[in-house]
This record gives structure tokens, sequence and C-alpha cells, in this order.
């Protein structure tokens, strides 16, 4: 039986995968073999020498110290495309917002205090000050063009937007998702230069942290509008609240409040709503159940952002998995511990990635904890795990 600890609320629909006899979920569990997450911060977190995967229940895994994870063998998943719905969902209503006076129009409906006469007849008296621009017509820049920002730019298309992308990591699955009519831009400033609307969806890593700063707020055009459901941290705040001040910057939607942000005039936040919706929550949380299952029963790795996937169909008595550093001799050394034992190899994987590798033999014996051990002693290897 596998336990597993759930680090925030995760969606029911995990049961369907991670059930009784094989698992036991709970939030207090001290020695988990998996850890189930969503934004919860790991850095610093003690993992437990049993930990064996981390299950991400969304995309971004800045909350994660991937470094060290590998170093201990931890297979950090996650679960791309699961709430990019969500997302797009909301920046249909963040566009609104970046465009309309709407939050502050709603605040003076619901403070109202009828002292200037009827609600009904003093609205109409004041809501000029509450309009704003129509985006239909606009040009929407959509920097990062994957799973929630291709939802995005062929929204906007249908919005009657014109749509600039730029993303020059973009993968050819991610670049079938987008639309034709969506101009891809190889330069970051030429497409700042022409956007009335910017719209982030980048992970946040050291490239991005702060992409949005002085520097190239400076090329956007006078009176830009930008919407932030990426992370908050790929705008620097004080250069965001400097051009909001200055009127550079019209107006600034995002869904990472901090205490200075939610005292500056022209910004709308939402409590990190983007993936918060019943059916982004089950998918996120049902991807991730089940990409822990295969990987703890099977060995198996799918969607995993530190190891490389390997999938190999169960065939033979027992598995062994080994993760090692990716060196020369690591395949002949784990396989002569077997022949000497007279173990057959039924067939195998290795793949690596980077600095790591994962090597998965089905051979047709039962393995003995004495064998594994061996294994472990190996120079190099980091994990061994035997699935009988
Ligand atoms: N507000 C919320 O609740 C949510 C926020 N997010 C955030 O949005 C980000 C994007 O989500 P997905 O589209 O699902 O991820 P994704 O991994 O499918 O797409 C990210 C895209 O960004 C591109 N990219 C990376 N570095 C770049 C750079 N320097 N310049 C331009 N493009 C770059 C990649 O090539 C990739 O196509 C996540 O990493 C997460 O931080 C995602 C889901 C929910
Ligand atoms: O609501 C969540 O769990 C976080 C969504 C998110 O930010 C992500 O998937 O990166």
């Amino acid at each position: 039986m596998y336990r597993i600890r759930t680090l925030n609320n995760i969606s029911p629909s995990c049961r369907e995968i991670l059930s009784a006899p094989d698992y036991e979920l709970s939030d207090s569990e001290k020695n988990p073999d998996a850890l189930f997450v969503r934004a919860s911060d790991l850095h610093g977190y003690p993992f437990n020498p049993e930990l064996k995967c981390i299950g991400r229940a969304g995309i971004g895994v800045n909350t994660i110290p991937l470094e060290e994870c590998t170093s201990k063998g931890i297979v950090v998943f996650n679960t791309p495309g699961g709430n990019a719905n969500g997302v797009k969902e909301l920046f249909v209503f963040a566009l609104g917002m970046a465009s309309r006076d709407i939050f502050d129009g709603m605040k003076w409906v619901y403070s109202y205090d009828g002292s200037e006469g009827p609600i009904e007849t003093r609205m109409e008296k004041i809501k000029k000050q509450f309009a704003g621009p129509e985006y239909a017509g606009k040009v929407l820049g959509v920097i990062g063009t994957g799973n929630v920002g291709s939802l995005v730019a062929n929204i906007a298309l249908d919005l009657n937007m014109e749509v600039l992308a730029y993303d020059p990591y973009l993968s050819v699955d991610a670049a079938w998702k987008v639309s034709r009519h969506v101009q891809r831009i190889s330069s970051l400033d030429e497409l700042l230069k022409q956007c009335d609307y910017l719209t982030l969806h980048v992970p946040l890593n050291e490239e991005t942290r702060g992409l949005i700063n002085d520097k190239t707020i400076s090329v956007m055009k006078n009176g830009v509008r930008i919407i932030n459901y990426a992370r908050g941290e790929v705008v620097d705040e004080d250069a965001i609240i400097r051009a909001l001040e200055s009127g550079k910057v019209a107006r600034y939607v995002a869904d990472f409040p901090t205490e200075r942000l939610v005292h500056t005039k022209n910004v709308i936040l939402t409590p990190h709503l983007g993936g918060t919706t019943i059916e982004a929550e089950s998918n996120c949380a049902k991807m991730a159940a089940k990409e822990m299952d295969d990987y703890l029963r099977n060995g198996n790795i799918r969607n995993s952002v530190n190891m490389p996937n390997v999938y190999l169909e169960r065939n033979g008595e027992s598995r062994v998995c080994v993760i090692h550093k990716n060196v020369p001799g690591m395949l002949t050394k784990i396989m002569t511990v077997f022949s000497r034992d007279q173990i057959n190899i039924e067939n195998m994987s290795n793949k690596s990635r980077g600095e790591i590798a994962y090597s998965v033999f089905d051979v047709n014996a039962k393995i003995s904890k004495e064998i594994l051990h061996e294994i472990t002693e190996i120079d190099n290897v980091i994990r061994v795990r035997g699935l009988n």
C-alpha cells in the first residue's frame, strides 16, 4: 500500500484512481511515498527518505525545489493543459476588466448611500466616468503560447482582436494548437511596441522573472493594458507601479495580489483563481493521480518536469527501476549484477534528461532485497526500486 500526503485541497476526483486498498490518502502522513500538491511552496520542505514522487495538480512548478528533488531521486509530475481552459475563460473576463472600469463601477453601485437621489437616476449621470475602450479591433500581444497562451490567442481572434505572439521555445505540439491567423513575432521588443493589450502566459523561471520591467515597459505604447495570469514575479512590481502612476500603463489585471498592488490605482486583482474551476481542479487531480499511480505501481514516468519520460509495458516477473546519473558505464554495471545471478532481462528502457538518467528493467525472476541493495551501492546510482 502506498501512502499519499495531500498538502492542499485536492479535488476528490483523484480518489477514482488513488483508492484503497492500494492507496491511503491523508493530510497528516509523516512518511509518505508521494506528496499531492497544488500551489503550496515546497522550498525548505523536509522531504522524508521514503518520498518517491510529487504530483503537482497544476502546471507551475516554481514552488517546487526541482534540483533538490532530482538529486534525491524524487520524480516531480505536473498536469500540462489540465487547467488551461479555466485560465482562458478568466482571461476573457480580465480583458473586459482591463478595458472598462467595471470594478470601480461595481464598487460605486455597492457603496452608493442614496444621498444624491435614487440609484436608478444617479447612475445615469455618473456612469461616463467608468467608460473605457472596446478591445475588438485592437492588438493583443501574447507572451508564451503553450497550453494557456494558445487558447487565449485563439479566443482573442474570435473576439475580433489582432493577435501577435512571442514564444521562442514553442514546442511543435503546442504550435499546432495556435491558429494560423495569430502572427508569430520573433523579437519581444517588436511585439511590445505594437500592442494595445499584453497578456503573459510563461512559466516563472530565472529568464522570465521580471520580464516586464522598466526597460520592456518603455518600449510599449502609451496606455497599454497588461494582463498577468502567469505569475506575479514575471512583472517587476516597482516598474509596473511606476508605469501605472505615470499613465504609461493604463491598467494592470493580475491573479497575484500583493499588499502594494492592492493599494495601487488601476490595478485589478483576483486571488489566484485562474485554475480554480470545478473542471480544471478535477482534470488536474485526475491527471496527477494517474501519473503518480503509474509511477508508484509500474515505474513509468509521464509528464515529469525533472526526469526523463519512460513508458514500458510490464513484461516479466518483476521490474527494477533505477534513477542514476547520466554517466558512461551505468547500464553495464547494473546488468552485471543481473547476469551474475543468472537473471534474464526480458525488456528494458534507458532515457536521459541532462545530467540524470532513468533505466527500467523487466526481468524473469523475483528480485531480492540483496540485489536491490547491491545496485543501490553502485557509484552514481541515486535511487533503486523493485516492483514485484
Ligand atoms: N493563474 C493560474 O491559476 C494559473 C497560472 N498558470 C501559469 O501560466 C503559465 C503557463 O501555463 P501553460 O500555458 O499551461 O504552460 P505551458 O508550459 O503549456 O506553456 C508555457 C509556454 O511559455 C513558453 N515560454 C517559456 N519561456 C518563455 C519566454 N522567456 N518567452 C516566451 N515564451 C516562453 C514555453 O515555450 C511554452 O510554450 C504556468 O507556468 C503558470 O505559471 C497556469 C495555470 C493556472
Ligand atoms: O490553483 C492552483 O492549484 C494553481 C494553478 C496554477 O497556478 C498552475 O497550474 O500553475
